[in-house]
């Protein structure tokens, strides 16, 4: 049969575009369809460069609130202006990653929603496209849950918060995940009076726990955390939104001028209508094997549609996966255990692997865990910012589980650990590995000589050397 397209790639996000972009370059004829205006998906404009944008303008207002202190009208001239560096920072980004851009490697760019009618073959407004192999990459939406009277308040998403023109004086955030705790702090950073309600027992639940709960400690200082917190009932009260909750066992309200949501994500499957393709789904996600392919062997789903890691880094990575197999047939796999991800509160959180939890219920015994904390670090000491840890866990031999660490810049620094990882290298490696004194990524290879510390002082082997050095040396 003949095929429109060698590939068509449904969704211009992170995922989307690596597919598109990597197919083209290797000469397949590739159809792209968005159904926005412009390409770049959640991550450019209402995700990853928004609230980096928006956590680095208030970042630097605490530091001048903390230094001279702000007044009503300075920190509402200041909101506009880091809403200013947000639409900016999302223009100067899309203007590298425009439309044209890809539409010059030779793909051809509709704006549509897609459906497909059947398995190869996809309506995009009122066109029929077929295409011998298809890659979903749909992305995900934030998920509501449902509390009585939602639907008869004004909320804000992570889709509307960065259009904010107005300095709000206060906000409730529902969820205390990723996205509820960098909005919230970035938000208190501008002078606006927050509460995050979060259900379970501390925030970041996907965490280390000690890190998490660590995490939350240094967040109290700057907002209100109310944990164990379920939210019954939102009602409008003037212009304020009214939360009723129950905290433990206390019923409580609370007043707010703007509330946001931010429980979650859901895929973007419902417009695919997958059905007409036979593509299996599981719990709202598309079902794909290690290779990404769906039941039908001819499509895909890469990045938040198959609800593997919602990470613009991990759509990336399965992209190019997708890209080897879809294009040159090659059986490439996917592997998660590599991939770190960072929370950019101040400080910032790092995390690659198994949790401490996770680790030893799975290695038991055979676990070591390595602990320093920053305020024993010189740089962190000189910089009086010592709040915070590094932590990493190996099997006996050195191999990394899990690395985890709290502090500034940690997203940067740790990431020599999840290199040391990839590289199949043990973690002791570091501890021979010269550092710049003082950058603060000492502090890993300090951590490093703890491995050898235990081995050579704790163990057996301790007298047998100093016997060796007292008697020879
Ligand atoms: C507030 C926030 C901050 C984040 N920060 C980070 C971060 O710092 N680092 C990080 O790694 N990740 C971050 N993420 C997660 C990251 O944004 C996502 O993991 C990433 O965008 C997923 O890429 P994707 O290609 O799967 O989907 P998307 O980028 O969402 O792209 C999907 C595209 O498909 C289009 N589409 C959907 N259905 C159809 C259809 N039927 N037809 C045509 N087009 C369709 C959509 O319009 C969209 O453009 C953040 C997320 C949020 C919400
Ligand atoms: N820095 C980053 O890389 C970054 C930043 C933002 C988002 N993301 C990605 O986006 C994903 C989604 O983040 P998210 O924060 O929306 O989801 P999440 O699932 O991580 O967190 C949602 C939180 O809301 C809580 N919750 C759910 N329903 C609730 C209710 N009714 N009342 C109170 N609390 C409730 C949950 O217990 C959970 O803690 C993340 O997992 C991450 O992969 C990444």
């Amino acid at each position: 049969m003949n095929y429109d397209y060698q590939l068509a790639v449904i969704g211009g996000g992170a995922g989307g575009l690596t597919v598109a972009a990597g197919a083209a370059s290797f000469g397949s004829s590739v159809a792209l369809i968005e159904q926005q205006s412009e390409v770049g998906g959640d991550c450019l404009h209402y995700g990853c460069i928004p609230s980096k944008a928006l956590i680095q303008a208030a970042g630097e207002v605490n530091v001048t609130a903390q230094q001279a202190g702000l007044t009503e009208e300075q920190y509402n001239y200041i909101f506009k202006n880091a809403m200013k560096c947000v639409s900016e920072a999302i223009d100067d980004i899309q203007s590298h990653d425009s439309k044209q851009r890809f539409i010059d490697m030779g793909i051809d760019i509709y704006q549509h929603t897609a459906r497909f009618e059947d398995e190869h073959t996809l309506q995009v407004g009122q066109e029929f496209i077929t295409a011998k192999r298809i890659v979903i990459a749909t992305g995900s939406s934030p998920t509501l849950p449902s509390i009585d009277g939602l639907d008869t308040v004004p909320y804000l998403t992570n889709e509307s918060i960065f259009n904010l023109k107005e300095r709000p004086s206060s906000l409730v955030v529902i969820g205390g995940g990723i996205v509820g705790v960098e909005l919230s702090q970035a938000m208190a950073h501008l002078g606006v009076k927050v509460t995050i309600l979060e259900k379970s027992d501390h925030i970041l639940s996907n965490e280390d726990t000690e890190i998490a709960k660590m995490a939350q400690n240094i967040l109290s200082e700057d907002l209100t955390v109310m944990t164990r917190t379920q939210v019954n009932q939102v009602e409008l009260a003037g212009n304020q939104v009214c939360v009723h909750f129950t905290e433990g066992n206390h019923k409580g309200t609370i007043e707010a001028s703007q509330l946001l949501v931010a429980t979650g994500r859901r895929a973007n499957i419902k417009s695919l209508q997958l059905g007409n393709a036979g593509v299996d789904t599981k719990e709202g996600t598309i079902q794909v094997d290690h290779h990404l392919r769906t039941n039908k062997k001819h499509i895909y789903a890469v990045g938040d549609c198959n609800g593997s890691m919602p990470f613009t880094h991990v759509a990336g990575m399965e992209g190019k996966t997708v890209v080897s197999n879809a294009v040159f047939g090659l059986p490439s796999k996917v592997s998660y255990e590599q991939v770190p991800w960072v929370i950019y509160t101040s400080p910032e959180i790092y995390h690659l692997g198994l949790t401490e939890l996770e680790a030893k219920a799975k290695y038991g015994h055979e676990l070591l865990t390595f602990k320093t904390l920053l305020e024993d670090s010189d740089r962190f000491i000189a910089e009086r910012n010592t709040s915070g840890i590094v932590k990493v866990m190996t099997k006996s031999n050195g191999k990394i589980v899990g690395a985890h660490a709290f502090g500034v810049g940690a997203g940067e620094w740790m990431q020599e650990v999840g290199t040391l990882q990839s590289l199949n290298k043990k973690f002791q490696t570091l501890s021979n590995v010269i550092h710049p004194y003082p950058a603060r990524n000492n502090v890993l290879s300090q951590t490093a000589d703890l491995y050898w510390r235990d081995k050579l002082f704790n163990s057996k082997w301790n007298h047998a050397i100093r016997w060796y050095v007292r008697k020879f040396r």
